[in-house]
């Protein structure tokens, strides 16, 4: 059974005075393990379909499935990380960390420790103590991804979360989120403007119309490049091609 399916999903958006059409009829599934990105115009619905699978809005039309179960009863299971890291700046880096942990009622000790044993392992050392304030953008969302991967999701929504990171930064934590999901086995659904950062990261990247969002394409990143880490892989001679070829598509797009 596959991880995640989405199922001729459409949502609107309907206020007072109008009603915008986001999605419409978007199906797509996912292999536990897999690591998908979602590249499109702005405006054509990623964010809102990250919501929709996040459990945090219901579609107008469709069904999405986390293990065969609806996605609304499977909140607990999905892990959000965003472009801004939210950490709590009052709490200490422990603190947020662990907060998820506290929140689903999973905070153990041996919970607790694994986690600090993560922060460590990706290089955040001596900061348990710390506050917010007091690390660089990359440590916080060094942090964030700890925080996000502290409750085991079963699913990460990863919404632009490098986008506000220096160049240097970014390729760094492409990596290090890179090894860390493949480490774990984790599914990851990534949402970029990056085209270069989606072919390096993905195993398939998932191409959609200017809005309503639909499904353009679904380009598979050749076995030659997944095998590769991020930074490798936008060294390698293959990546080119598929570079040009998924601009050209993106700017077929932006033209209709
Ligand atoms: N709460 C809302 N109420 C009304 N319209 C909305 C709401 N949220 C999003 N929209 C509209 O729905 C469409 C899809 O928005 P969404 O944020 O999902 O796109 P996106 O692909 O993530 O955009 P971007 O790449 O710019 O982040 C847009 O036209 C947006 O204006």
């Amino acid at each position: 059974m596959p991880i995640l399916t989405i199922d001729q999903v459409m949502h609107a958006y309907v206020t007072n005075q109008s009603a915008v059409l986001a999605l419409d009829h978007l199906s797509l599934t996912v292999e536990r393990g897999e690591f998908l990105s979602f590249l499109g115009p702005s405006g054509c619905g990623k964010t809102t379909l990250l919501s929709i699978i996040a459990g945090l809005i219901e579609p107008t039309k469709g069904r999405v499935l986390i293990e065969g179960k609806e996605a609304k009863s499977m909140r607990q299971t999905i892990g959000y990380m965003l472009q801004h890291d939210y950490l709590f700046p009052w709490k200490t880096i422990e603190q947020n960390v662990t907060l998820g942990l506290k929140l689903t009622g999973k905070y153990s000790e041996k919970t607790r420790k694994q986690t600090l044993a993560l922060l460590h392992q990706i290089g955040l050392r001596d900061v348990d103590d710390r506050y917010p304030y007091e690390l660089s953008g990359g440590m916080r969302q060094r942090a964030a991804l700890v925080r996000t991967l502290a409750t085991d999701p079963k699913i990460l929504l990863l919404d632009e979360p490098f986008s506000a990171l220096d160049y240097q930064t970014k390729l760094k934590l492409e990596d290090l989120v890179w090894e860390t999901l493949k480490q774990y086995r984790k599914t990851a659904l990534l949402v970029t403007h990056d085209i270069g950062e989606a072919i390096a990261m993905s195993d398939r990247i998932v191409l959609f119309t200017a809005r309503p969002g639909k499904i353009k394409r679904i380009v598979s990143v050749p076995d030659s490049l997944k095998a590769c880490t991020p930074f490798q892989a936008r060294q390698h001679p293959d990546f080119s091609p598929i570079f040009q070829m998924i601009w050209k598509e993106l700017e077929s797009i932006e033209q209709t």
